[in-house]
């Protein structure tokens, strides 16, 4: 096997069921990666995460290659053996993270230049840059270095971002070393014009990836806008590699997304809000710092079969988090990070099951019901 494999195991409608294989293991689709920015799942250890059913999890470039270095990373056996992941691992490259986290950054040609948010460092970072840090993190799967264009944007502004992560993209693919069960993803850029994004896609199937992800989004746009990118930009896609929606998204964002032929996703929501309170239920969303959680003693979701809701009641939870012990984030993390697998998991077999339609169609309707 060269790069990485994939299989289309079945599809119902547009949506899709498959399967990628990696070095590091086989991740089957749709997936939902959890976000280990700075190799950690946040107030996860990797155990828990991969007791959540979780089979793939992000890292970053940028993060990494300030701190501790990618030369460290590499010098401690890679980013598995560093964080004690030995399934797959999947690393963005960077540009997203400078534009959204580093000050002071300066993009031409050749790649960009920035300043650390941590300690005002100035770097810089170009394709070739970025996939060598990536190869040395021994990431399965390497993104091109590209400019997620901003949003709003006009669509000269759209083309021309797009044409450079193009050409960011052919110096991506030059500079990657071609290894068993390691590939490389190219993104699609065109902010949300369908002339941009198809160049965007032809460009990309030209020079040839083992996947390809569709970037440029989830950057405020709202979901009708993401949703109608995907409707003109996913039926151009080739449909014997992974798409992968990058840094997407709530609930109901993943079952639009996988009824539009997504195959991966990631997301800091379940993460990042399970650590602020707030826990994702099959009906919507729980604040568990609201008072009228603290005398309950039901758990998050009757129907959830994480250790946060098999053990703990949420005027326990609420306690945590009033108290702002550490526990509280932990166990809303181990929740939604479960959940958000436990979907994924349903929408594979629905697929499967030729049934996609109605089981999506319940749970976009329970997600409305709120919390009572
Ligand atoms: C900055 C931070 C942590 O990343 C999250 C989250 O905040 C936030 C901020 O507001 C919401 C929308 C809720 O999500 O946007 C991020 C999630 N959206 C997103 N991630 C992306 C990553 C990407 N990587 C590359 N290489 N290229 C892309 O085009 C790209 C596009 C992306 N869109």
């Amino acid at each position: 096997m060269t790069g990485i494999g994939f299989d289309l195991l079945a599809t119902d409608g547009r949506a899709r069921r498959g399967r990628v294989t990696t070095a590091h293991g086989t991740i089957e689709t749709p997936a939902f990666m959890p976000v280990g920015t700075a190799a950690t799942v946040k107030a996860m250890t990797t155990d828990a995460v991969a007791s959540t059913g979780a089979e793939i999890l992000l890292g970053n470039t940028y993060h990494l290659m300030l701190r501790p270095t990618a030369e460290r990373v590499a010098q401690l056996g890679g980013l598995h053996r560093f964080m004690n992941w030995d399934k797959p691992i999947l690393t963005d490259s960077g540009g997203f993270q400078v534009m959204s986290l580093s000050d002071l950054r300066t993009m031409s040609e050749e790649g960009v230049t920035f300043k650390s948010h941590l300690d005002g460092s100035r770097h810089h970072l170009t394709p070739e840059r970025s996939i060598q840090i990536q190869h040395m993190l021994d990431s399965n799967v390497t993104m091109c270095l590209d400019e997620c264009t901003p949003f709003p944007a006009t669509e000269a502004q759209a083309e021309s971002s797009m044409r450079l992560s193009m050409r960011w993209a052919r110096r991506s693919k030059d500079a990657f070393v071609e290894r068993p069960g390691y590939g490389l993803f190219g993104i699609v850029q065109g902010g949300i014009y369908p002339e941009q994004r198809a160049e965007s896609v032809a460009a990309l199937t030209d020079i040839g990836f083992d996947g390809y992800a569709i970037g440029g989004l989830a950057v405020g746009e709202g979901q009708e806008t993401m949703f109608r990118v995907l409707d003109f930009t996913e039926p151009l896609m080739v449909k014997d590699r992974p798409r992968y929606l990058m840094g997407v998204g709530r609930p109901s964002d993943l079952i639009g997304a996988v009824r539009r032929g997504v195959d991966m996703f990631d997301c800091v929501m379940p993460t990042r809000s399970g650590r602020t309170g707030q826990a994702f239920v099959r009906r919507g969303t729980i604040n568990i710092r609201n008072a009228r959680h603290a005398h309950d003693e039901r758990p998050l979701d009757a129907d959830c079969g994480c250790p946060t809701c098999r053990s703990y009641g949420r005027g326990y939870l609420h306690h945590l988090f009033k108290a702002d012990e550490m526990l509280g984030p932990m166990l809303l993390t181990w929740h939604n990070l479960h959940y958000y697998q436990d979907l994924m998991r349903t929408m594979r077999q629905a697929i499967a099951d030729g049934n996609f339609e109605e089981v999506a169609g319940t749970m976009e309707a329970r997600l409305t019901e709120g919390d009572v």
